[in-house]
C-alpha cells in the first residue's frame, strides 16, 4: 500500500519537476510565457484544440493582445502563439519554406491503413510539395465546372427529399448537410453515387461519418499519438475500426480495378493518385501485380490518399453550411437580399442555376464568409518550424527569438476573427465587412501556400446548396436551435416553403 502511494508521489513529483523545467523553455528565449499549469487548466481546448466558442483561447489571446506572441504548452510540447498579424505573415507565406509543415500527425500504416501519410499530414521531407502538387488539378477551374453537374445532382437530391417532406417545420439541416456534403464528395472525388438523403443507411455515409468523427476515445487517441509519436510503436491501438478499413480498401480495391479492366482514366482524385504513385515508384510496373490487377500496397496508399478528401470534406462543409444556416435564420434582412441575389441572377440566366450564375453570387459567397468568421471551424492554424529560425525585434524591450527546429507555431484564427481592433462590433453578423477587413485577418481556410486545397470546392458547394434552398423555402429559427447555441446539440431548423408568388 505504502509503496503504492509513494510511487504516485513520485510520478506527481517527476511531472512537476518536468513541467517547471520546460517552463523555462519560453522564458530563457526571451519569450513571455503561460504558465505550463494552464494546459491542465485548459485542458480540453489547449489539447484538442476544440471547443465552441474557443473561450480559453480568446481568454489568452486577449489577455496577451500587446505582444506580438506569447509562450504556451500543449502538454509537453512547446507552443509559440502569434498574435501580429505581420509576423503571421512572415511565418505563413514569407517565410514559408522554414513552416511547411503541421505539428506531427499521426503517420500510422502498420496500425491504421487509413492514416497512412496523406496530403495533410505529410511533411515536405517526406514529399508534401510533390503530392498537393499532384492533387491540385482536381480543384482547377475546369474541373470544378466539369464536377458541378454533380454536385447538382445531389442538390436536387436534397430538394427533392424536402419537397416530399409533409412537414418541414423542424428539419435536422446539419444532418441534411452532413448526408449533402458526403454524397458531393463521393461522387467527385471517386465516383461513388449514392443517395444517402433518401438512402439513410448506406454504408458509405456510414462509413464516412464514422471516419469524420473524432470523439470520445478516437480522439484521444489520435491526439496522443500526434503528441507522442514513439508510443505508437509499443502500444499501437488503432484508431478506425477494423471492419471500417476493410470497407474501404474494398472499395477502392474494385474502383481501380474496374478503371483499370476498362482503360477509364477520370482525373479524379482516385487518377490522381494512383498516377502519383506510379510517377514516384518510377516503374509503372510497381502499381501492377503479375495477373494485371492493382497491387495492394497502392491499393492502401490511394485509400488513404482518398480517406482525408472524405473526412475533409464532410463534417467542414456540414458546419459551414448550418452556422450560415443559423446567422441567415437570425437575420431575416440579410436572408432577403440574399434571396434578391438569387432572383437578379437568375433573371439574368433564363432562370437556369448554372456554373457562371452560381459562381457569379457574390453577396452569398459573403455570408458564409462572415458566418465563417464567427463560427470558425478550426479555431487554430498550426505549423512546425522546418529549420533554426530567427524572429528579429520590432518593438523596444523586444529581444531576437530563436526558434529551434521542431519548434510547433499557433495562428490564433478564432480569437483574431473576433478583435474589435480587427473587426469592429465582432459579434455582429455583417457580411457587408467582407473585402473590407485587413490582410491576414481572416482565415478561415488557412492561410499560405499550406492552405485549404479544397476552398473552391467547398465554396462552390456550400453557395449551391443554400441557393437551391432559398429558391424554396424561407430559412426560420427554431427554439430549440436558439437556446442550443452555442454548442449547436440540436441543428433543427424550420424551413417554411414560399409561396408561388415568392419563390425565386
Ligand atoms: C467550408 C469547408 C472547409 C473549411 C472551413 C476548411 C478549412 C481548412 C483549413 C483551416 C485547413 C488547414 C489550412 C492551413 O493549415 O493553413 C484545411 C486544409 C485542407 N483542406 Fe479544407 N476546409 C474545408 C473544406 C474542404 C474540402 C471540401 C476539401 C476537399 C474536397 C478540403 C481539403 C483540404 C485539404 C486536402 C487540406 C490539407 C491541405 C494541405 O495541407 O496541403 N477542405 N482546410
Amino acid at each position: 500500500m505504502w509503496g503504492f502511494v509513494l510511487g504516485i508521489i513520485l510520478i506527481l513529483l517527476l511531472i512537476v519537476g518536468y513541467y517547471l523545467l520546460y517552463y523555462n523553455y519560453w522564458s530563457e528565449r526571451g519569450v513571455p510565457a503561460i504558465s505550463p499549469i494552464y494546459t491542465f487548466h485548459n485542458f480540453s481546448e489547449l489539447v484538442f484544440r476544440v471547443s465552441p466558442k474557443f473561450t480559453n483561447l480568446k481568454d489568452l489571446y486577449f489577455k496577451n493582445q500587446d505582444k506580438r506572441y506569447v509562450g504556451l504548452f500543449q502538454f509537453f510540447r512547446p507552443i509559440l502563439m502569434v498574435n501580429d498579424l505581420d509576423l503571421i505573415k512572415k511565418i505563413c507565406v514569407q517565410d514559408f519554406d522554414t513552416f511547411t509543415d503541421h505539428s506531427p500527425y499521426p503517420n500510422v500504416l502498420f496500425t491504421d491503413k487509413l492514416f497512412h501519410k496523406n496530403v495533410f499530414s505529410m511533411t515536405a521531407e517526406d514529399g508534401w510539395y510533390e503530392l498537393r502538387g499532384a492533387l491540385t488539378p482536381f480543384f482547377s477551374g475546369s474541373k470544378l465546372r466539369r464536377w458541378y453537374p454533380l454536385m447538382r445532382r445531389c442538390s436536387e437530391q436534397v430538394l427533392d427529399y424536402l419537397n416530399s417532406c409533409e412537414s418541414t417545420d423542424c428539419v435536422d439541416l446539419r444532418d441534411l448537410f452532413e448526408r449533402y456534403s458526403n454524397d458531393v464528395i463521393g461522387s467527385a472525388s471517386l465516383g461513388v453515387c449514392c443517395n444517402s438523403v433518401r438512402d439513410r443507411d448506406n454504408p458509405f455515409f456510414n462509413g464516412c461519418r464514422y471516419l469524420a468523427n473524432f470523439s470520445g476515445m478516437k480522439g484521444i487517441t489520435y491526439i496522443v499519438y500526434s503528441l507522442y509519436p514513439r508510443l505508437l510503436q509499443i502500444i499501437a491501438p488503432s484508431l478506425i475500426k477494423s471492419k471500417v478499413t476493410d470497407f474501404f480498401l474494398q472499395l477502392i480495391r474494385e474502383n481501380m480495378h474496374y478503371r483499370l479492366e476498362r482503360n477509364i482514366v477520370r482525373d479524379d482524385i482516385v487518377s490522381l493518385l494512383t498516377k502519383y504513385i506510379q510517377n514516384k515508384s518510377g516503374m509503372k510496373e510497381t502499381s501492377l501485380n503479375a495477373s494485371g490487377g492493382v497491387c495492394d500496397m497502392t491499393i492502401a496508399e490511394v485509400t488513404a490518399g482518398v480517406a482525408v478528401f472524405l473526412i475533409a470534406g464532410f463534417e467542414t462543409v456540414a458546419y459551414t453550411l448550418t452556422f450560415a444556416a443559423y446567422e441567415l435564420a437570425i437575420n431575416p434582412e440579410v436572408q432577403k437580399k440574399v434571396c434578391n441575389e438569387i432572383e437578379e441572377t437568375l433573371n439574368k440566366y433564363d432562370g437556369e442555376l448554372t456554373f457562371d450564375a452560381i459562381n457569379s453570387m457574390n453577396y452569398i459567397e459573403n455570408v458564409i464568409f462572415e458566418a465563417l468568421r464567427i463560427h470558425l471551424v478550426f479555431s487554430i492554424i498550426d505549423r512546425r518550424c522546418t529549420k533554426n529560425y530567427t524572429i528579429e525585434p520590432v518593438h523596444p524591450g523586444e529581444k531576437p527569438v530563436h526558434l529551434k527546429e521542431g519548434d510547433c507555431v499557433w495562428i490564433p484564427a478564432g480569437p483574431i476573427h473576433h478583435d474589435p481592433k480587427h473587426y469592429p462590433n465582432p459579434q455582429k453578423f455583417d457580411p457587408d465587412r467582407f473585402g473590407k477587413n485587413k490582410p491576414f485577418s481572416l482565415m478561415p481556410f488557412g492561410i499560405g501556400p499550406k492552405s485549404c486545397l479544397g476552398v473552391r470546392f467547398a465554396m462552390l458547394e456550400c453557395k449551391l446548396i443554400l441557393v437551391e434552398i432559398l429558391r424554396s423555402f424561407d430559412i426560420v429559427p427554431v427554439k430549440k436551435t436558439i437556446s442550443s447555441l452555442p454548442t449547436f446539440k440540436d441543428t433543427s431548423f424550420g424551413l417554411s416553403r414560399k409561396t408561388l408568388s415568392n419563390k425565386v
